[in-house]
């Protein structure tokens, strides 16, 4: 009898000189990646695009601005859910860009919890954030492409709101400071200081976690609405944080969703492949979700299929 081993996180390598479209390399790493979505709904990507200063400077700045008072913190706000300033009192807070990709709302958020400026944030936070937007890409247009449906990438890419978030995990031993869920997101790209405590969901069982092998390595994980998109094909990544050291562990994490109604491609539906989902809105997803928990008074999750899935009988 072979020993049970917990199973490992698939690694990309997106940093070969020659990974551009239409080339063998292109090819080849565009299979892996839509293998360790469809089996695994996340998968690591190692790249040489974060020096190991820009690692380093952008968690320094993670922690003062989480040391910055809490009334400054809570100009953070949104419309949306789980934007704005969001704390649980103890263990977590975050704080949330919102339309990352713009240099002008990094700058707005900027100066609403630094009045007096600080550029370097700024400038840092728009290049962490620039580089993760370019890996999603880089990853949308590899699915499209394996899909078949390449032709609809652009479009995609240009009606993709990045949200980028800043997530602060405090001393605690032992304990579940990020409960199990599925991002609301289309694909979120996830980047951490030297603190582990990530966990995705392989199989139904076990828990693996996520430890970067540098400082240039992030973890891409599927959200619900890329599986709707997908028609089933791409499996989300269920994941928790659990601390179990008492370090202080800081995350960012962009997150992509669609301003455009997302509809399954009529190429991803034949007869093996049933349509199984209605075409929806995904802010309005968002905003359902929210009521949702709203009414039932707890964290409750509001699964996709329950939104705008068909039941095929
Ligand atoms: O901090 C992390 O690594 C995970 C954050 C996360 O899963 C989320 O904000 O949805
Ligand atoms: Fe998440």
């Amino acid at each position: 009898m072979g020993s049970q081993t917990v199973p490992k996180i698939p690694v990309v390598d997106f940093s070969k000189e020659d990974l551009k479209p239409g080339t063998e390399a292109w090819f080849s790493t565009s299979k892996q990646v839509c293998n360790a979505l469809e089996e695994h709904g996340c998968f690591i990507v190692e790249c040489k695009d974060v020096s190991s200063d820009l690692h380093n400077t952008i968690f320094d700045e993670a922690k003062q601005l989480f040391d910055l008072p809490l009334e400054v913190k809570k100009k953070n706000t949104s419309e949306y859910p789980f934007r704005g300033y969001v704390s649980d009192g103890s263990y977590y807070e975050s704080l949330n860009i919102e339309d990352a990709a713009s240099l002008e709302s990094t700058e707005n958020f900027t100066n609403l919890m630094w009045p007096d400026g600080n550029g370097r944030f700024c400038e840092n936070a728009h290049k962490i954030a620039s580089i993760m937007g370019r890996l999603n890409e880089m990853a949308i247009r590899m699915v499209f492409e394996s899909y078949g449906v390449g032709k609809y990438s652009d479009t995609h890419i240009g009606s993709t709101d990045y949200l980028l978030r800043f997530s602060k995990y405090t001393k605690s031993e032992d304990s579940v400071v990020l409960p199990s869920h599925i991002d609301k997101s289309f694909s979120t790209i996830l980047y951490q200081n030297h603190v582990n405590g990530l966990e995705v969901q392989l199989t139904d069982e076990e828990w693996t976690v996520y430890d970067p092998s540098s400082h240039s390595s992030f973890i891409y994980v599927a959200g619900d609405v890329f599986k709707a998109w997908s028609n089933n094909r791409i499996k989300p990544c269920r994941h928790r944080v659990l601390k179990n050291n008492n370090e202080e562990r800081y995350s960012l994490g962009l997150f992509a969703f669609q301003k455009k109604e997302i509809r399954v491609p009529d190429e991803l539906v034949d007869d093996e492949h049933p349509l199984k989902y209605k075409p929806f809105d995904h802010l309005d997803y968002l905003m359902t979700h929210l009521k949702h928990i709203y009414a039932r008074r707890a964290n409750v999750d509001y699964p996709i299929e329950a939104h705008c899935g068909i039941q095929n009988l």
